[in-house]
Formats: structure tokens, C-alpha cells, sequence
């Protein structure tokens, strides 16, 4: 049998991420992105050995912009694609592993919208453009909060009235789950340990950012909720603020809740705090230079990222490693440094070469003699759902 080729699709309100994975190649043959949905500047863009290329497709919505993107893939893939991975990022407690794509499980994805009112529609409309362009092919859905189904109750319920999770689904999710697992089974190999009886303390630093604890193979606690605005400073979104904060905003200053929630989701994070940017190297640049509120930014987003992890690690018995990954995670030396400051409680010193050296895809351990065990560790989501969706296949 030849290697076996995946599409990979993660596809948000106005994007598409989409990659070829081949089982038997560490690169990906193609990839790329497809942005401004929906407007006249709507854009794709290829990556392959060959090089990049842009194809401006005005007004494109995802089914046209996929239209545009198969033919691509499956020249690039040599004519033969076997399955199609799909990001899913709210599962609900429907799902806690990945799953072929049927009309009932569709149906168990619609009935998450209210879940995720921002991501699921966007991911369903990706699978129905896919579907009705490629019939013939097997479709398997990856959900962000599939990993996150092993939390103990103690973990995940809210201190609120019960009903509230028993009839209307209140509690907490978590989410980036696809790569919380990828990293944290990278890192047991990385260190030679089995990832069946290992304990690892994960920063995922994206866009989105969140924290795990991971505990043989499994997750026992992570800062995302019911919604992935939770826990810690992103670009754009707070993470954790009094809840109190709406009422405040509504009655001081009239805000609504669309106007609230459109505010901790678009325009918080460390584009709120800095003021300028809600781009990690943009801040650093900043921060360097004296920028005040690209200071401020840097310094809370370390601060209440330590102070996640230490939270973290209530779920751990022991602590064979804290990994970063995620775009931040893996290139940025300053932050890692200044997060382990804040833990020394927990023993973290970090290795200065060892730290500057992870950067750019490159993974290794950047801890100090006697610190316990720090990771740089790439992460690999569309390679974890091609993984997935090849493993369904299989079955
Ligand atoms: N060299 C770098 N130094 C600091 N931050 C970086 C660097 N490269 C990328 N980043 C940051 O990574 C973040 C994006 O992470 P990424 O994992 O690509 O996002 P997404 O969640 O969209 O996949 C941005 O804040 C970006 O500034
Ligand atoms: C769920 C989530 O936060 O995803 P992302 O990091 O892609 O925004
Ligand atoms: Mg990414």
C-alpha cells in the first residue's frame, strides 16, 4: 500500500487553514490559507516545495474558496486523496474522541452551535462544502474538546446552580485539546519517559493560549471553560475577569451584552493592554524599545500564565515536565524566561543558551542543572488529526 494522503481543514468564521498531510513525509506537500471570506479582498494562499503563491478569489465563501483548494490538493497529493480531518472545535460532551462524520454525528455537532456560537458554524460549513465536493471520500471530525472529556468533576463544574449543567450544558470544556495531546505524548518521547505514566504541565501559547495538566496520557485540568474566552491573556481575548465586570460595564456605562462580549473576545488580550498590538513579536519589538504598554502586556500575559500553571499543578502527584509550544511557546525565549521566574516556588530555572536556541521549530529541554524539566516542544495539529483520521480509517 502507498502512503496515504489527508486533507486537513480547520476552518474559522472568515478562514480556511488547510494542509496535505502524507503519512510518510514530515513536511506537509501543501498547505496554506485562505482569508477575508465572504469581502472582495477574499484570498488564498499556497505553500508548497515550489514555493508560495496568492490567487485572489473576490467574495469567495468557504464552498467556493474549497472548490478552488481541492483540485489543488489533489494534483499536489498525485491524484489520490484517501480522507478529509476536520478541526471541530466544540464536542460538547457528545464526543471524547475523534469520530467518522455521518448525518448523526453532524446532527450531534449542530446541537454543540449554542456551545460555540463563533466556531462550530464556521467548522460545519467547511464540512459541508468538503462533503458536497467530495462525496466518495471518508470525513472524520477532530474536536478541541474531545482531550479535555477526562477532567474529574472536581475540575470541570462551576460553582453554580445545578440545573444550569444539567439541563442547559454549563461547564467547563477546555479546548486546543488536539494539540494539549500532541505535545504532551511528544514530550514523554523527547524525554524517554512513557507518556502512560508521565505528568506534564503544558502551555499551548497561540492566538488562543491555554494551560494543561496532563497526567499519563490524559487531561485533569485545563484553563479554557465553556467557551474558549477563560483562563489566561491572549491576543485578543481577556481570559479570566470578574464576572461581575458585565453588570459593572452595563450599568456604568450602558454596554450590552454583544457590545461586552464582542469587547473581552476582540479587543482585550494584549491588543487591549499594550495598545498596539495583539502580536506577540510586534509587543516584544515594543517592549525593547520602551514601549510602556507593550511592557505591561508582556509582563501580566507571564504573570497570570505562571499563575495558571501553578494552579495546574493542583492536578498533577508528580512533575516530569512544563512544555510550551504554540506560536509564542516555541519562539519566544523572553516570555519562557520570565514565566519560570515567576515559579520558583516549583524549582524552574531555565538554561539562557539552551532557552535562545528553541526557537523556529526547533525542540529541546532549555531547564537549568537541578530545575525540573522545561520543553520547547512544536506542535502539530494537522498532523494529530491526519493521525486521527488514518486511525479511523483503519478501524
Ligand atoms: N519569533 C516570535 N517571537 C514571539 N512571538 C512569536 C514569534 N513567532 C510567532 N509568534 C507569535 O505567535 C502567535 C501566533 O501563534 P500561532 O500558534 O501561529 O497562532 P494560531 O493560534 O493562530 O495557530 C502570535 O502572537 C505571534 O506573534
Ligand atoms: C479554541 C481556540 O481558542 O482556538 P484558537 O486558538 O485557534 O483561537
Ligand atoms: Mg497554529
Amino acid at each position: 500500500m502507498s502512503a496515504r494522503n489527508i486533507l486537513v481543514i480547520n476552518c474559522g468564521s472568515s478562514s480556511i487553514k488547510f494542509a496535505l498531510v502524507n503519512e510518510a513525509q514530515s513536511n506537509f506537500p501543501l498547505q496554506g490559507l485562505a482569508e477575508r471570506l465572504g469581502s472582495p479582498e477574499a484570498v488564498i494562499h499556497f505553500e508548497s516545495a515550489a514555493g508560495k503563491e496568492s490567487v485572489n478569489v473576490p467574495d469567495a465563501d468557504h464552498q467556493a474558496a474549497l472548490a478552488q483548494i481541492l483540485p489543488r490538493v489533489e494534483d499536489a497529493a498525485g491524484g489520490h486523496l484517501d480522507g478529509i480531518g476536520h478541526r471541530v472545535v466544540h464536542g460538547g460532551e457528545k464526543f471524547f474522541a475523534s469520530t467518522l462524520l455521518n448525518d448523526s454525528t453532524l446532527a450531534g455537532i449542530e446541537a454543540n452551535i449554542q456551545l460555540a456560537p463563533l466556531h462550530n458554524p464556521a467548522n460545519l460549513s467547511g464540512i459541508h462544502a468538503a462533503i458536497s465536493l467530495f462525496p466518495q471520500l471518508p470525513q472524520v471530525g477532530v474536536f478541541d474538546t474531545a482531550f479535555h472529556q477526562s477532567m474529574p468533576e472536581h475540575a470541570y463544574r462551576y460553582a453554580v446552580p445545578e440545573f444550569l449543567y444539567k439541563e442547559h450544558g454549563v461547564r467547563r470544556y477546555g479546548f486546543h485539546g488536539t494539540s494539549h495531546r500532541y505535545v504532551s505524548k511528544r514530550a514523554a518521547e523527547l524525554a524517554g519517559l512513557p507518556v502512560e505514566n508521565s505528568s506534564w504541565l503544558v502551555a499551548h501559547l497561540g492566538n488562543g493560549c491555554s494551560t494543561c495538566a496532563v497526567v499519563n496520557g490524559e487531561s485533569r485540568d485545563t484553563s479554557m471553560g465553556l467557551t474558549p474566552l477563560e483562563g489566561l491573556v491572549m491576543g485578543t481575548r481577556s481570559g479570566d475577569v470578574d464576572p461581575s465586570l458585565h453588570n459593572f460595564l452595563h450599568n456604568t456605562l450602558g454596554w450590552d451584552l454583544a457590545k461586552i462580549d464582542a469587547m473581552l473576545n476582540k479587543e482585550s488580550g494584549l491588543k487591549g493592554l499594550s495598545g498596539l498590538s495583539n502580536d506577540m513579536r510586534t509587543l516584544y519589538e515594543a517592549r525593547v524599545a520602551g514601549h510602556p504598554g507593550a511592557t505591561l502586556a508582556f509582563e501580566v500575559f507571564c504573570y497570570r500564565l505562571a499563575k495558571s500553571l501553578a494552579a495546574m499543578g493542583c492536578a498533577l502527584g508528580q512533575l516530569d515536565g512544563l512544555v510550551f509550544t504554540g506560536g509564542i511557546g516555541e519562539n519566544s525565549a523572553a516570555v519562557r524566561e520570565r514565566t519560570v521566574q515567576h515559579l520558583k516556588l516549583l524549582g524552574f530555572n531555565l538554561d539562557a543558551e539552551a532557552n535562545a536556541r528553541c526557537t523556529r521549530g526547533v525542540a529541546g529541554e532549555i531547564q537549568a542543572a537541578g530545575s525540573p524539566r522545561v520543553l520547547v516542544v512544536p506542535t502539530n495539529e494537522e498532523r494529530q488529526i491526519a493521525l486521527d483520521t488514518l486511525a479511523l480509517l483503519d478501524a
